[in-house]
């Protein structure tokens, strides 16, 4: 069948435990979230690949007004970098679909905060992957789009462990290692996100961690084995029969925990560090950094104290988002003949 028009969208995640560890080859468990991003891709008459991408504001725009008319410029470079996840996913699927001189048009919405560790890079390049193969007539599965996701990510950020394309790819919750996933069992987790209101970059948060690992692998490498220890024991602990209470508590300690350890790594901020400690005193269970740090998100576990956390982000000055894990990975929403 040919394909005229796809809109396809992939939703957010969050990183319960082992973000930048994770980078090293140590495992980490992540579960995708009811945020989404939404792609259509269609077929355009000019030969070009055209990208509309309504939600990223364009860095580095001068305005000149005079009495009739208005001049726009733009520094072009740091324009065409953001839009760099969608260009080299577009790039990848033409590839992977043999030379294919159609233009195409992409176009984005979405859902998904930019630079806040909530994985928006991966949901918008694994919907861009979904729509695109679609349209070129690629029979992919969600899991070979997460693996087209992680080698995106690799050409822009440099260095991706790929737990974010993969999550956003099949959904649900995973325990992820080295490129290999295990679906964990669905549950409810009663969370808050805290969103700081501000953006940090995976790329430059991933390089900065590089660089002190590179400088003082004696310090750095222990932490990050810690950061590993704590998603094997939390694994176990998700797994396990323990009732709610105990399991919850624990999971709380070691959220904790690894917090300490993001922050050692220099990655959380003054903003983060609030929002964590003002979901504690609420009666949260344990709070930490979600994503790459340096701004952004941070989640807090609160059962039954779910409102009142909501409260002390926002008195502490954050935005609180109560949101649920979603079972779904990519989705094709609807295929135009
Ligand atoms: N809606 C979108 N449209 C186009 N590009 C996007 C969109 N959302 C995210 N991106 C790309 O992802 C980058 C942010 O990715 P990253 O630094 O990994 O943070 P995070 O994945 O935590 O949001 C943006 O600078 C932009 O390049
Ligand atoms: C820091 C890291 O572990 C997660 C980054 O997530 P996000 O882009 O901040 O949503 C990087 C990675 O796993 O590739
Ligand atoms: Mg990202």
């Amino acid at each position: 069948m040919s394909v005229k028009r796809v809109l396809a969208s992939a939703p957010a995640k969050i990183i319960l435990f082992g973000e930048h560890s994770v980078v090293y080859g140590k495992p980490a468990i992540a579960a995708a979230i009811d945020l989404r991003t939404y792609v259509r891709a269609e077929f355009n008459n000019t030969g070009a690949i055209k990208i509309e991408a309504h939600d990223i504001r364009t860095p580095g725009l001068i305005v000149s007004f005079t009495e009739d008319e208005i001049y726009f410029e733009s520094d072009y470079g740091r324009a065409a970098e953001v839009l760099s996840y969608v260009r080299q996913a577009i790039e990848l699927v033409r590839e992977e679909a043999g030379a294919n001189g159609r233009g195409v048009t992409v176009s984005i919405t979405s859902q998904i905060p930019v630079g806040a560790g909530l994985g928006s890079s991966a949901a918008v390049a694994v919907a861009t992957i979904g729509a695109v193969s679609k349209l070129l007539g690629l029979e992919l599965s969600n899991e070979e789009i997460g693996k087209l996701g992680h080698r995106v990510e690799l050409l822009v950020q440099g260095a991706s462990s790929g737990i974010d394309p993969t999550v956003s790819a099949i959904g649900g919750f995973i325990h992820y290692e080295k490129g290999n996933f295990e679906h964990l069992p669905f549950m409810e987790l009663p969370i808050v996100v805290g969103y700081t209101g501000s953006s940090g970059s995976t790329k430059e948060l991933v390089a900065m961690v590089r660089k002190t690992r590179e400088e003082m692998p004696d310090v750095v490498e222990p932490i990050l084995s810690a950061m590993g220890k704590v998603v094997e024991k939390a694994r176990e602990v998700l797994l396990s029969d323990l009732d709610d209470e105990v399991r919850f508590a624990r999971l709380g300690r070691l959220m904790n925990i690894n917090h300490g350890l993001l922050d050692a790594l220099g990655v959380s901020t003054k903003k983060l560090s609030e929002l964590v400690y003002a979901a504690r005193t609420a009666g949260a269970l344990g709070a930490k950094i979600t994503g790459a740090g340096g701004g952004g998100c941070m989640y807090a576990l609160a059962p039954e104290r779910q409102s009142e956390v909501a409260t002390a982000i926002t008195i502490a000055g954050g935005t609180p988002m109560i949101t649920r894990i979603s079972r779904e990975g990519l989705r094709i929403e609807e295929v135009l003949p």
